[in-house]
């Protein structure tokens, strides 16, 4: 019996490095917009480029003349819907490269307990201003930007550039206090502002429990490589957005964990 005769195929080693490399940029960048209005956007993207390609191969000229009009300017369309994915993920492997240096030279020079100790010491204060602020019932939104975004954050809000400590975070989201509203805003070890007024996500599968809080949380984690830790007022939950995911109703161990893991 003939077997299958591939030789047309004529793959040399390159091509199936190329191969890899590009699956492995099209699950990173699924992995950076699953869950998120993004995903929707480029699945319409595809849906307008296959129909272009129908049309174009049954030759029914005048809808390959109006959807060769988007295709054309798709390049420039992509940056411009995507602008603010492309920029996340821009950042996260710039971020990711100088991070994982840090840490390889933390580990080197002090050990790996060194660093579990020294995290631990910078989230507690943040762990116990949420155990309080959760028995009291005050809403907070506390986002931990890996890159502060001067600008962006302080636009709205105001400078606070101190150490981070339970009683600030506490006086911040009491409700009395002219900032409690908007979010505290954490970034290179320090509370940078508070009160600043974060994005909205546009997600509609959202609990409906979730108010503009929640959203403003959700919606920073979509756009950046923040996350996000949010108090509800109304039930005193902590939930964690990440990516523009959220898990809810989070115990302190998880919170702890997580946060030991993105901040
Ligand atoms: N764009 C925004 N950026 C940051 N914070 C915001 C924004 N919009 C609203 N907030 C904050 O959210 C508060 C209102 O929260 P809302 O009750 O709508 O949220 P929620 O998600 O239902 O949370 P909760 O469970 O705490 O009620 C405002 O007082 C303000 O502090």
């Amino acid at each position: 019996m003939e077997g299958f005769d591939f030789s047309f195929l004529n793959l040399r080693f390159l091509d199936v490095l190329d191969i890899i490399l590009v699956a492995f940029i099209i699950y990173y960048v699924y992995n950076l917009i699953r869950g998120t209005i993004a995903l929707n956007i480029l699945l319409g993207l595809v849906i307008i480029y296959a129909a272009y390609m129908m049309v174009k191969q049954a030759e029914m000229r005048l809808l390959t003349e109006l959807l060769g009009g988007f295709v054309s300017v798709g390049f420039i369309a992509l940056i411009v819907v995507f602008q603010q994915e492309i920029r996340r993920f821009l950042l996260l492997i710039g971020r990711n490269a100088s991070l994982q240096k840090n840490k390889a030279w933390w580990s080197f020079l002090f050990g790996s307990k060194e660093v579990i100790k020294n995290n631990s010491a910078r989230i507690k204060p943040i762990i116990d201003a949420c155990k309080s602020m959760q028995k009291s019932r005050t809403g907070a939104l506390i986002v931990f930007a890996k890159y502060y975004d001067e600008q962006f954050y302080q636009n709205s809000g105001e400078i606070i550039e101190s150490k981070i400590s339970k009683r600030l975070l506490e006086s911040i989201f009491q409700k009395n206090s002219p900032l409690h509203d908007g979010a505290v805003i954490i970034s290179e070890n320090r509370i940078k502002c508070a009160s600043s007024i974060l994005p909205l996500t546009e997600n509609d599968k959202l609990p409906p429990q979730f108010g503009l809080r929640h959203r403003a949380g959700i919606g920073i984690s979509e756009m950046s490589d923040a996350v996000a830790v949010i108090v509800s007022e109304e039930t005193g939950e902590i939930s964690y957005a990440k990516q523009g995911r959220v898990r809810m109703n989070l115990t302190f161990t998880e919170l702890e964990k997580l946060l030991n893991k993105d901040f």
